[in-house]
């Protein structure tokens, strides 16, 4: 199975090098800045103490004259556009696309670009970080990936991808509920992001202050409400990993838009992962005054970024 990764950022330099590692037939698909540094330095993955660098395959726009059998779309939502324009010309009549982008409002154009049938949904729960001197830092002791036709049959494709990734260190599986996977990583994700964010720590300092937990308990009830309306309330599993996640009081975790913000990023996912939860809350008539909060103050963050 041929492979091509678009961006060898923080998800797609990790999960790309731990298929490369394994054997894989993996390419990345580049912007010239990244691809200068991969020309120089390999691809470096730091995770747990243990170094990693190898020299990979690296395309840029306009370099793929092929169709490859699978795409990996591992862009920031904001660079959606111009990373389907990129990938446009690997996708052939067998290939799939599997976005791992948090978030739902990229299955609408990668549909309507591509069609429903060639796009896979996929959830990845991993904490990875692209430092400015290339390297890849591999931070939580978790590296999940999920998988699967969104009509929740066992396909070809996901099969294949499932092989290939067995032979990897990643804790991969294919999923027959992806739907239900992604309202589930989205609504743990967005609630995190929103806490985090909105009142700028990490979940231990979050609920150490004194009205902290009932911020949080307001924002996690705001989106399960979302989720449950559009037909996926988090199942009882997810329920209790999100609540350990976000209730711990000892907890150093915040969300990678925290992070994200923490480094000075001049963008933030603002609209895919919180403002597209508060308009499909409208949509069924449901408030989400704390995640508009959030919303609001990730807005001028992105307006500062843009000025
Ligand atoms: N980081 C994490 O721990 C997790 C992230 N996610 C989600 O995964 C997605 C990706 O996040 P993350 O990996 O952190 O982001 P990064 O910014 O680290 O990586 C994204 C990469 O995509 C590249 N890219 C963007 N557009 C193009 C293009 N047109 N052509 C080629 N390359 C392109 C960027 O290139 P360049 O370097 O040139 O800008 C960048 O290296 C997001 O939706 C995020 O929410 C999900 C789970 C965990
Ligand atoms: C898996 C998780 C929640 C890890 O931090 C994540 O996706 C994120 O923070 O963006």
């Amino acid at each position: 199975m041929r492979i091509l990764v678009l961006g060898a950022g923080a998800i797609g330099g990790y999960f790309g090098l731990r298929l490369a590692e394994a054997g894989a037939d993996v390419s990345f698909l580049v912007r010239p800045g990244r691809a200068a540094q991969l020309e120089r330095d390999g691809l470096v993955v730091s995770s747990h103490g243990e170094e990693r660098r190898m020299r990979v395959p690296a395309l840029l726009a306009g370099e793929v004259n092929q169709p490859f059998d699978a795409l990996l779309l591992t862009c920031k939502a904001y660079d959606l556009p111009t990373a389907i324009e990129a990938i446009a010309p690997a996708v052939g009549e067998i290939s799939v696309v599997l976005p791992l982008l948090n978030g739902l409002a990229h299955f609408d154009v990668l549909d309507a670009r591509f069609g429903a049938g060639r796009v896979l949904g996929g959830v990845a729960y991993i904490a990875t970080t692209l430092e400015p001197d290339g390297t890849i830092r591999h931070t939580s002791p978790m590296d999940t990936l999920l998988f699967g036709d969104r009509s929740g049959r066992l396909t070809p494709p996901v099969e294949a991808l499932g092989e290939v990734f067995a032979a990897t260190q990643v804790t991969a599986r294919a999923s027959m509920e992806i739907t239900q996977d992604l309202w589930e990583k989205w609504a743990m994700l967005a609630a995190g992001a929103a806490i985090t964010c909105l009142l700028r720590g990490t979940i231990g300092e979050v609920l150490a202050t004194a009205d902290g937990a009932a911020v949080a308990a307001r924002t996690i009830a705001e989106v399960r409400a979302i989720a449950a309306a559009h037909g996926h309330a988090p199942r009882p599993a997810a329920v209790a990993q999100a609540d350990r996640t976000l209730g711990d009081p000892q907890s150093r975790w915040a969300a990678s838009m925290m992070r994200d913000i923490q480094q000075g990023a001049p963008r933030l996912e603002a609209e895919h992962v919180i403002g597209d939860l508060i308009r499909r809350g409208r949509e069924h008539g449901l408030a989400a005054p704390t995640l508009e909060a959030a919303y609001a103050q990730l807005q001028v963050y992105n307006a500062r970024g843009a000025a």
